[in-house]
C-alpha cells in the first residue's frame, strides 16, 4: 500500500482530514515541562495522547526541531504517532542538487511523507519521488503573504507559474505519490488548480491561526475524498496559559475543527 492509500483508511476511521501540526515552538511550550530530558517530546506525546482520534496524519515542521535534542524529539514523536496508528507528514520544504537531495530523502526512512520545493526542477526532487511506499507534497501555492512573488508570475504562455507546478507534478506522479500544498488563504487558487488536476490530493495549511477558507479546503483540497487540511498553532496551543490542562484545549481544538470540516465533506 502507497502513503495516500494508508491516508485514505486513517481517513475513513477516524472520519476526519484534519492534520495536526506539530510545532513545538519551545518558547511557547508549558513552563513545566522545560526541565523534563527532552521537552518537545514531553508536549508533543500529550498533545498526540490528546488529539489522535480526530487527527488524520501529524505535521511536524521540522524547523522546530533542527537541533540535536529536536531531532531526538522527533524520532521519538514520529514513533508514537505511529504507534498510535497515526501518518507522519515531515514539513521540511527540501531538494536539492543529486548527491545532497539523496541524502535528503533518507528522512523518509522515518516519515511517510514529506513536504518538497519544486524550484529546482524534477531532479532536485526525484529521490523522494522515487520512494514509491511515500508521500511526496510539493509546494504549488503557499499560504503565506509572499506566495504570489513568484508563484504568481505569469509565464510567456500566460499561465501563473503554480498552475505549471501543478501540471508538472501531474507528470511527476507516476507512482501515485504527489500532492501539492496549496493554501487555504487563497481559495481562488486552490480552485483553479483543483479543477487543473483532479486527482491530486492537496495538503491545505492555513486555517486557522492564517485564517484561511476552511470549506474552500475541503471543497477543493480533496481528491475523491483525500486530502489533508492542516492546522498547527490553533490547535496545539489552544491552551496556551492553561499550563497543566493544554493537552485538554488542544483536543477539544482538534475535535472542533473536524466538526467543521466534517460539514463540507
Ligand atoms: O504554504 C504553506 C506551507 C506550509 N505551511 C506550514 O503549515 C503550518 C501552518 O501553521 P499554523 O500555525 O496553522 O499557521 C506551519 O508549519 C507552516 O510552516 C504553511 O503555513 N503554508
Amino acid at each position: 500500500m502507497g502513503f495516500f492509500d494508508d491516508l485514505h483508511d486513517r481517513i475513513e476511521k477516524v472520519n476526519s482530514v484534519v492534520s495536526v501540526g506539530l510545532d513545538a515552538d519551545i518558547d511557547r511550550i508549558p513552563e513545566h515541562l522545560l526541565d523534563k530530558d527532552l521537552p518537545r517530546w514531553a508536549f508533543n506525546r500529550r498533545i498526540i495522547d490528546a488529539t489522535h482520534e480526530h487527527a488524520a496524519a501529524y505535521k511536524p515542521n521540522a524547523a522546530f526541531y533542527e537541533d540535536a535534542d529536536g531531532w531526538r524529539s522527533l524520532r521519538e514523536t514520529i514513533a508514537y504517532a505511529h504507534g498510535k496508528g497515526v501518518p507522519v507528514l515531515l514539513d521540511a520544504k527540501r531538494a536539492d542538487i543529486g548527491n545532497t537531495t539523496r541524502k535528503y530523502s533518507e528522512i523518509l526512512d522515518y516519515a511517510d511523507a514529506i513536504t518538497v520545493n519544486p524550484y529546482m526542477g524534477r531532479d532536485s526532487i526525484q529521490p523522494f519521488l522515487d520512494r514509491e511506499d511515500k508521500g511526496v507534497f510539493v509546494l504549488c501555492r503557499t499560504s503565506n503573504p509572499g506566495g504570489s512573488d513568484l508563484q504568481s508570475l505569469e509565464l510567456a504562455s500566460g499561465e501563473p507559474l503554480y498552475e505549471r507546478v501543478a501540471a508538472l507534478c501531474d507528470l511527476w506522479n507516476e507512482h501515485g505519490n504527489v500532492g501539492l500544498v496549496v493554501g487555504a488563504t487563497g481559495p481562488d487558487e486552490l480552485e483553479h488548480i483543483r479543477e487543473q488536476v483532479p486527482d491530486l490530493p492537496f495538503l491545505v495549511p492555513g486555517v486557522g491561526a492564517q485564517g484561511g477558507d476552511a470549506e474552500a479546503a475541503v471543497e477543493f483540497g480533496l481528491a475523491d475524498g483525500v486530502g489533508l487540511v492542516n492546522s498547527s498553532r490553533g490547535i496545539i496551543f489552544a491552551g496556551e496559559g492553561q499550563d497543566e490542562h493544554f493537552d485538554k484545549a488542544a483536543g477539544q481544538a482538534a475535535k472542533r475543527l473536524k466538526t467543521r470540516l466534517n460539514q463540507f465533506r
